[in-house]
């Protein structure tokens, strides 16, 4: 087994009672240590070394941004719903323990948290396609500021969540507009974020595109008529088959988030 287990071995052993069982049919087969398995209770699957897993939620922007960066990067992954937030596997609270959050990247058995970080992690380790990242420090400096800066959006757009109706619902909507009007300004007549590719910046944003309906409807406002110039490039990244395959239906986002509002008393 040597040099093919980089996961820590503690996490299989208590994530899989048939650890042992799996590891002699390996031997049997020839241990030449291509793979490593990870068992959740009942629920095997067998990795690959090269071969990658995200831990990840339906509704989540941040989710988004790690699945859309793989697919920009061509790489195939093995995809892991969990049931947020009540009722997460094992294997995320082992492997998020500090945050207890999705998204997780696995790759080789070891694994990444923070949906920015591991971004940066998939465009460091897959450097050949569809670089994500500009290759200047300075200009890095500045993917990772806006980047940052997309975690407005769910601040602000909590608000609007959270919000019931009036001034709170009204100042919340200014916010939001206020924000948005930043990325405008900051996209200008570029096609993309940092220029003629599609990267980093984009993926962070275009993230929360699937939100927008849900943002727009309660916050009385629209993207196209108030932010044209970020409407026609959510449109242009919507093209993206590494876009428009992984964002959820904005219905669906919009019904969950009316169910929780009238599970809060924030909707008649
Ligand atoms: N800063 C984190 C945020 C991740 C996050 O908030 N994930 C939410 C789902 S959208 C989650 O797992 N929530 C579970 C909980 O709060 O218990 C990132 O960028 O990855």
């Amino acid at each position: 087994m040597d040099g093919c287990l980089p996961l820590d071995h503690a996490i299989i052993s208590t994530m899989c009672p048939k650890w042992k069982e799996l590891m002699r049919i390996k031997k049997k087969k020839g241990d030449d240590c291509v793979g490593i398995v990870i068992g959740i209770e009942e629920n095997f699957l067998c990795m690959e070394e090269t071969e990658v897993v995200v831990l990840g939620w339906q509704l989540s922007m941040f989710s988004a941004k790690v699945r859309i960066a793989l697919a920009e990067k061509g790489i195939k992954y093995e995809y892991r719903q969990e049931d947020i937030p009540h009722n997460k596997s094992p294997l995320l609270l082992k492997l998020n323990p500090v945050y207890k959050k999705i998204p997780v990247l696995i790759h080789n058995g070891r694994h990444v948290c923070e949906s920015k970080i591991i971004v940066e992690y998939i465009d460091e380790t897959w450097k050949d396609k569809s670089p994500l990242l500009p290759s200047d420090p300075y200009l890095r400096s500045q993917a990772r500021f806006w980047a940052d800066y997309t975690d407005k959006i769910y601040e602000i757009g909590m608000k609007l969540i959270m919000g019931s109706k009036g001034e709170e619902m009204e100042k919340a909507r200014q916010e939001f507009l206020v924000c948005l009007k930043v990325f405008e300004g900051e996209l200008g007549e570029k096609p993309f974020f940092m220029g003629d590719a599609f990267g980093h910046v984009d993926i962070a944003l275009i993230s929360y595109y699937h939100h927008f309906y849900t943002y727009e409807t309660l916050g009385n406002f629209s993207l196209k008529n108030d932010c044209p110039k970020l409407f026609a490039w959510a449109t242009k990244c919507m093209k993206r088959e590494s876009v428009s395959t992984i964002l959820t239906d904005p219905n669906i986002i919009y019904e969950a988030i009316i169910i929780f509002r009238k599970s809060m008393n924030l909707e008649d």
